[in-house]
């Protein structure tokens, strides 16, 4: 049986140097790190997460401040505040919950936000500089961060002749872990809908990425024994009870009695999400009051 990943205390782990540093930092400079969230209309899960990252960022010892809009805001009004929060100077994160409401152009939003605060890592600036290994003044996305870590705790920080096969090629999950994981020496190939013989593929990988967004796509058969799987899907299906229950987008029985480690759906790489949104919070303050702080 593989080992379980346990992203829940990993969370509570880095949470807990987060607030230690951040209270350092305001001893030190007077600097309290602040971050906006911006929720659009009434998505329920989308408000369960906002909530949470404010509590999470109050924990940490964060100025949090919520700017919650009806589902009617035009774009020009999300964008109008989006400016005001980059001139504002207690504000060093800015995060636009997505999805947003289709009449708003997520990317024209994410593009309005000031680089330095794009603490979820979606503006082109900070995904050329993951691109290009500038990862001392990027912010990377949450997720994809999140997963690095677990990774690195199951296998260290070198990945040097690791073979790595993400599954999923979306601009916010896929590729900036293909990225992290060629930045950390890996070998890797990004699979997709198109992708030949994917179970064969999937099959050969050290490291198994699943990031599609379909429930349980992923086969036991298809994970290599032995092999890391990292499980990104959070996907709300029936129960047999009707009720709706979360799974991943791995097969997570079957996987587990082939996997050596393995992430789980709830309690894995969700978890981490939102701890990383605070680190690179912290960052961004540190940076604002002058400092250099080392990626975590
Ligand atoms: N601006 C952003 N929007 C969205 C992001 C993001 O990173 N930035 N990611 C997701 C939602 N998300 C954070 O916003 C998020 C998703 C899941 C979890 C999490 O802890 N999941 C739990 C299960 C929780 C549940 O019961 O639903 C787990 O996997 O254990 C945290 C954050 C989309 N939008």
């Amino acid at each position: 049986m593989a080992t379980v990943i346990d992203g829940k205390a990993v969370a509570a782990d880095v949470l807990a140097t987060i607030k230690a540093a951040s209270q350092r930092l305001t001893a030190e400079t007077g600097v309290v790190p602040g971050i906006a969230v911006v929720i659009v209309g009434h998505d329920p899960a989308s408000q369960v997460y906002v909530a949470s990252k404010g509590k999470k960022a109050k924990e940490c010892g964060f100025n949090s401040i919520e700017h919650a809009l009806p589902s009617e805001t035009t774009e020009k009004e999300l964008v109008a505040l989006v400016e005001k929060l980059n001139a504002d100077p207690a504000v060093h994160g800015i995060l636009v919950q997505l999805p947003l409401p289709d009449h708003i152009d997520s990317g024209s939003i994410i593009q309005t936000i000031a680089p330095e605060k794009d603490v979820d890592g979606f503006h082109f600036i900070n995904v050329g500089k993951l691109g290009t290994g500038e990862l001392d003044t990027a912010f990377v996305p949450c997720t994809p961060a999140g997963s690095m870590l677990l990774i690195e705790r199951a296998l260290g920080r070198d990945l040097s002749g690791l073979t790595a096969v993400v599954v999923g090629r979306s601009n916010i999950v896929g590729k900036p872990i293909a990225n992290l994981l060629l930045n950390a020496n890996a070998t890797v190939t990004i699979a997709h809908s198109r992708t030949k013989d994917l179970p064969a593929l999937c099959r050969s990988a050290d490291i198994l990425v699943a990031a599609v967004g379909r429930p349980e796509m992923i086969k036991g058969d298809w994970v290599k024994p032995g092999a890391t799987v990292i499980d990104v899907g959070i996907n709300r299906i029936a129960g047999g009870d009707g009720r709706a229950r979360l799974v991943g987008d791995v097969a997570y029985a079957e996987a587990e009695a082939r996997a050596g480690a393995i992430t789980p759906v709830p309690g894995g790489v969700g978890p981490m999400t939102i701890a990383l949104l605070m680190a690179n919070t912290l960052t961004s303050a540190r940076r604002a009051a002058g400092q250099t702080p080392p990626p975590l």
